[in-house]
């Protein structure tokens, strides 16, 4: 039974063009019931630069029983048949961006179709950030030619067209730069150590420019939490928004 996705409305040969405010243009999942659909989770994408604390986030609400938690699989990409793909990015960036967002791509499609009975569906970053974040950073940075940058693109228009991609809520955490890289050294995960802080600079503008410009389709409501607090505060923050992040689901 195919669902019926409140998100996709993809013009032929064009990106998603999707409604960035609540009404949907098909079934949203709290209605499914009552067109005897199968219900669906309901799926949240935690988004935010590097080190803004989406990890932390999502740790938070794995309390709840209604929550399935899909990490990003750091593992896959740090060994591909013992290859490091993410090490390799950080190493030559120009040479493995086409090769790692290709595969960052199949493993985000592979995030969202999670199979799951639980009713909430939290996601660490989406394929739409890979497309409006990541690619578009390395294509401007000039890490991808622009053939590269097309098949990406063509390949992301397939997928949201063809695949079952669904976002409900967007959880941006919003955080300065300066923050994101203090935590990504203090994390020290081995192979970001060659990270600039120029990178997380680009790629907060890109957030920004998706998420609150709205420059490029935003396929879901955008719920912005100020990631720049300390872990105490980032934890009554979380509490103080549960409800919309569970979709009333406690
Ligand atoms: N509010 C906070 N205050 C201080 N440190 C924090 C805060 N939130 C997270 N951290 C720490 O910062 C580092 C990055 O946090 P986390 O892994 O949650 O970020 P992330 O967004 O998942 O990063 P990545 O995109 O690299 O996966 C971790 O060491 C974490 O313990
Ligand atoms: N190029 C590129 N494309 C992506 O889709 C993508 N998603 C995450 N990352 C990098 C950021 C962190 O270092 C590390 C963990 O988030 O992986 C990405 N890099």
């Amino acid at each position: 039974m195919p669902w019926l996705s409140p998100l996709r409305d993809v013009d032929n040969n064009s990106q998603v063009s999707t409604d960035s405010g609540m009404k949907s243009s098909a079934v949203s999942p709290s209605d499914s019931s009552s067109l005897n659909l199968p219900h669906r989770p309901f799926v949240v994408s935690v988004e935010g630069n590097i080190g803004s604390g989406k990890t932390t986030l999502m740790q938070y609400f794995e309390r709840y029983d209604c929550v399935e938690a899909v990490p990003e699989p750091i593992d896959k990409w740090t060994n591909l048949k013992g290859h490091n793909a993410l090490g390799n990015l950080y190493m030559d960036a120009n040479r493995w961006s086409f090769s790692f967002n290709t595969y960052a791509s199949l493993t985000r499609c592979q995030m969202h179709e999670t199979k799951t009975n639980k009713s909430v569906v939290l996601l660490e970053r989406s394929l739409y950030s890979t497309r409006y974040c990541f690619v578009e950073n390395s294509y401007q940075s000039g890490d991808l030619h622009e053939m590269e940058y097309e098949i990406l693109t063509r390949w992301f228009n397939y997928l949201v067209k063809h695949e079952h991609l669904p976002i409900d809520l967007i959880v941006y955490l919003k955080a300065e730069p300066v923050k994101c890289y203090e935590r990504l050294r203090q994390r020290h995960r081995r192979e970001e150590v060659s990270v600039p802080i120029s990178l997380i600079e680009d790629l907060h503008r890109f957030h920004e420019c998706w998420l609150i410009e709205k420059k490029y389709p935003v396929p879901a409501p955008v719920l912005i939490l100020d990631a720049n607090l300390d872990r105490a505060s980032m934890q009554s923050l979380f509490d103080e928004h549960k409800s919309k992040i569970l979709c009333g689901q406690i």
